[in-house]
């Protein structure tokens, strides 16, 4: 019996995990995982794998990758806060932080990669705008169990990993990050071949939740807020859910921390169904000229158009749930506050990252954010630079393309072939 069981949100259905994606009765709800120790014991682990008791896993792979949390002066001290923390998800060797890829994505692929070995059967196939994607390619170098990776043309250069790998069956499609994620579901279709989940899966929600885990335990209490730029919005999805584990732990605190996320303008769909107090995401009003805002953002990282908004157990009820806030952030403001963080923390960050600073700017300017309160800043991306320093990057070359006007279907053969080759 695993250490697990999965529960709908909705129906109350608690059933057995075989990498369920979703409820066997049809609700529209992200299925949880219920933890059978109820408080959180840290495992003698390298990195997330510490957290093992609340990941959906019984094995671990040997990896130095995990959350570090940190309490900040620079920024604390520019922005008049005493309680900053932040939760580093990149690489900065000297405050401990091994995300070799740079980003919070490693914290999803490296248990998602051990849950699908114990739970699911097939080849996982990942959709990515360039960190989730590098994050699974380093973690298909790291354990030798291959994926298949979607991309749009241009993030092709993103996907590298620390070693050479051939365990990596990269895919580039023309198009943005939406016609990625319709590639990669189209790939799906064919037996051999699993969708990764994205929001859907419990093991990318509880790596993620890892950051609030590891602030928890750090500060001592859960956080009073939560900041962090969201494309898809999972990484609040799962904070909320961590946090919802740590007040069942007792140990840590019984309130809720507020929930204030971030995207890029002008591409901001959560943003104006929040706001306008809607549970749907409307296209016509929401998105309009999508192609448009989205080509026109700081952060294409921030770009999804189906997130896991209005589903059961997704961002609008995390949001409502902990009384939170959504923010727009223009080009300018994000990248003014990435000055401003670099100067201060003295590390590189990843654009989406400058989003979530400039949304902590935006909360503190507008009192939304109490100064004296005990805020957890989720920079989900950073150290660029100090990791090119010390690691190969070796660039994952691209297996097949999907050029405009054409589908998966067309190389869904090769791809196939490439499966059953590194299987
Ligand atoms: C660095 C970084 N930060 C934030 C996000 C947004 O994450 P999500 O909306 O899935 O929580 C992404 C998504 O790819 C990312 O790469």
């Amino acid at each position: 019996m695993r250490p697990y069981t999965l529960l709908c949100p909705d129906c109350g259905q608690r059933m057995e995990d075989h990498y369920t994606l979703s409820c066997p009765a049809g609700c529209n709800a992200l299925v949880r995982t219920v933890y059978r120790r109820r408080t959180l014991d840290l495992r003698n682990e390298p990195g997330i794998f510490r957290f093992a008791d609340w990941l959906p896993v019984e094995g671990t792979i040997a990896s130095p990758a995990g959350p570090v949390t940190y309490r900040s002066e620079g920024l604390a001290r520019d922005l008049g806060m005493e309680n900053l923390w932040i939760g580093f998800s990149g690489y900065w060797p000297e405050r401990n932080a091994q995300i070799a890829t740079c980003s919070f994505k490693e914290l999803e692929a490296l248990p998602t990669v051990v849950r699908m070995k114990e739970t699911g059967r097939g080849t996982l196939v990942i959709a990515s705008a360039g960190n989730t994607g590098r994050a699974f390619c380093q973690t298909a170098a790291v354990t030798g169990i291959p994926v298949v990776v979607v991309v749009p043309s241009a993030a092709a250069e993103r996907l590298w990993t620390t070693r050479e790998t051939e365990k990596v069956c990269l895919v580039t499609a023309d198009g943005d990050y939406s016609d990625a994620i319709a590639a990669a579901n189209d790939l799906c279709t064919h037996p051999g071949l699993v969708p990764e989940g994205g929001a859907k899966n419990v093991a990318r929600r509880d790596g993620m939740g890892t950051v609030m885990l590891d602030a928890a335990v750090t500060i001592g209490q859960i956080p009073d807020h939560y900041v962090q730029a969201v494309g898809s919005g999972t990484g609040g999805i799962a904070a909320w859910e961590a946090a919802m584990r740590l007040i069942g732990d007792g140990r840590y605190g019984s309130a809720l921390p507020r929930l204030h996320l971030a995207q890029n303008a002008p591409f901001i769909p959560m943003v104006r169904a929040w706001r306008a107090g809607r549970r749907e995401i409307i296209p016509e009003t929401d998105m309009r000229d999508a192609r448009t805002a989205i080509a026109a953002v700081y952060a294409d990282v921030l770009t999804n158009r189906n997130p896991p908004y209005g589903v059961g157990g997704g961002v609008f009820d995390a949001l409502t749930a902990t009384g939170g806030a959504m923010y727009a952030v223009e080009n300018r403001d994000a990248r003014d506050a990435e000055k401003r963080f670099v100067e201060e923390e003295e590390i590189d960050l990843d654009p989406a990252a400058a989003v979530a600073v400039a949304a902590l700017i935006q909360a503190v300017e507008t009192g939304e954010i109490d100064p004296h309160s005990t805020v957890l800043l989720n920079i989900t991306g950073g150290g660029y630079e100090r990791a090119a320093e010390d690691h190969d990057q070796v660039v994952v070359r691209p297996a097949f393309h999907i050029a405009a006007g054409t589908g998966a279907d067309d190389i869904v053969t090769d791809v196939l072939s490439w499966v059953k080759r590194h299987a």
